[in-house]
């Protein structure tokens, strides 16, 4: 019987494996963590690592707020502790399968971790299999993925080790949808993914600008735009902003990539994408106060929804975040309701320094006071009572 243990019971690796359960009644899966709560659900890392053939790595990459590359690059502090202790438990040979989203030539990073610090002997195979779930429908993208991507050395053993993924993933999905690569394509491709969906919102929150200062009205126009069959309609909605936590922080690391490989142009190309997701939520902001003659300070403004999109509770890089802050600083008394979304989450987003979300609950900074002009209610009528703006 073929062992998978995956690294990491988050967003990803906690659906991914749960999905790979059901469909493969043949392969036993254990998922494991780093925190406490998660590690009492699911836990007991070393042995199930040890006992796999198959380990993915499906950890946190946040953006560093520190040192080289601070605010751009991707923090691979959880990635590189968990392939210390792959290489330190293992006893067989394995194959690693790289989920987590990560920089280009992380395989080669990976590679010198577990054959430098492992036991003689053991041949380890990794594997890139980026994960393209959205949250909100994980288990729907896992069940019927567009694609499923599968990066491997071009070696024998590579090719090898492809096959056995392969057979994991065409007991549910059809073998046309599985594209394999060589390792480099697979990493640079879900960057590339995030890049391009992220680039048409930014694109089309540009044309709503213009739209505003010039009478058309964005939905009109993004409708039209879609309808050419070369572009097509999904990702053209005009919003306050992308959040979520990939977006940014993919595009980020792909900027960061850009500039060691000194290719300045590209940097700036992709840093657009998000100054002009910045723009649209500062523009937010200022037509809310600009609308209430130029002042909110005391006035109280409802805020229906708090999470980065519908139907979800997940207010990583929300433009929530964003706007609130903006209105906080011109006074607002801010009322909020979100149906998934509790008051020690708000109050944390608030008073959090940017990034500091990406780690794990235990390793976040201490809860620091409540911001008071805010109130957390629990229905939309509350919220709205009396408001000035909703
Ligand atoms: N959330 C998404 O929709 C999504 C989609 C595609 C790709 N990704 C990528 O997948 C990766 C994981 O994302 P996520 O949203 O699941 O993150 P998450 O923070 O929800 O989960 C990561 C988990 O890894 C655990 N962890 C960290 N270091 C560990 C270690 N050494 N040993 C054991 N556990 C460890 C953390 O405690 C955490 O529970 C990221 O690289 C992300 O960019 C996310
Ligand atoms: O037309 C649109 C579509 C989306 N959004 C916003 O874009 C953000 C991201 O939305 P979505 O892509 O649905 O959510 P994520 O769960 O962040 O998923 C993205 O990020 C994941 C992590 O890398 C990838 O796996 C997915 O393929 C990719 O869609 C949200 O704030 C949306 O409101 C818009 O503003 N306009």
């Amino acid at each position: 019987m073929v062992k998978i243990c995956c690294i990491g019971a988050g967003y990803v690796g906690g659906p991914t494996m749960a999905v790979i359960a059901l469909k493969c009644p043949s392969v036993e899966v254990a998922v494991v963590d780093i925190s406490v709560p998660r590690i009492t659900a699911w836990n007991n890392v070393e042995k199930h690592v040890c006992e796999a053939d198959i380990v993915f790595l499906s950890v946190n990459t946040p953006t560093k707020t520190r040192g080289l590359g601070a605010g751009k690059a991707a923090d691979l502090t959880y990635w590189e502790s968990a392939a210390c202790m792959i290489a330190d438990v293992s006893k067989s040979d394995k194959i690693v399968v790289e989920k987590s989203t990560v920089p280009v030539k992380t395989v080669e990073a990976i590679e010198r971790i577990l054959t430098h610090n492992s036991n003689n002997g053991i041949n380890f195979q990794i594997l890139s299999n980026p994960e393209f779930l959205a949250k909100g429908t994980a288990i729907e993208n896992l069940f019927k993925p567009d694609r499923v991507l599968i990066g491997g050395s071009e070696t024998p053993g590579g090719q090898k080790a492809i096959q056995v993924l392969k057979d994991v993933y065409t007991q549910w999905v059809p073998e046309d949808c599985i594209i394999t690569t060589n390792l480099w394509s697979a990493e640079l491709s879900k960057l590339a993914a995030n890049a391009f969906l992220a680039q048409r919102i930014s694109s089309v929150n540009a044309m709503s600008a213009l739209c505003e200062a010039t009478g058309a009205n964005v939905s009109e126009v993004s409708y039209v735009i879609g309808k050419d069959s070369r572009i097509r309609p999904k990702f053209l909605n005009a919003s306050v902003g992308f959040g979520g936590s990939c977006f940014q922080k993919d595009i980020l690391n792909l900027v960061y990539i850009c500039e060691c490989n000194g290719l300045r142009e590209l940097a700036e190309y992709w840093k657009q994408v998000i100054k002009i997701n910045d723009y649209q939520k500062i523009r937010f902001v200022n037509r809310v106060v600009a609308s209430m003659f130029n002042t909110v300070s005391g006035k109280k403004v409802a805020i229906l929804g708090f999470a980065f999109k519908k139907d979800i509770g997940d207010t990583r890089e929300t433009p929530a975040i964003d706007v609130c802050k903006g209105l906080l600083g011109d006074k607002a008394k801010l009322s909020i309701y979100d149906p998934q979304v509790n008051e020690d989450q708000i109050q944390r987003d608030l008073a959090m320094k940017k990034f500091d979300w990406d780690h794990p609950l235990h390793l976040q900074p201490m809860s620091p006071t409540g911001v008071k002009q805010i109130s957390v209610v629990w229905d939309a009528y509350t919220t709205t009572k009396d408001a000035h703006a909703v």
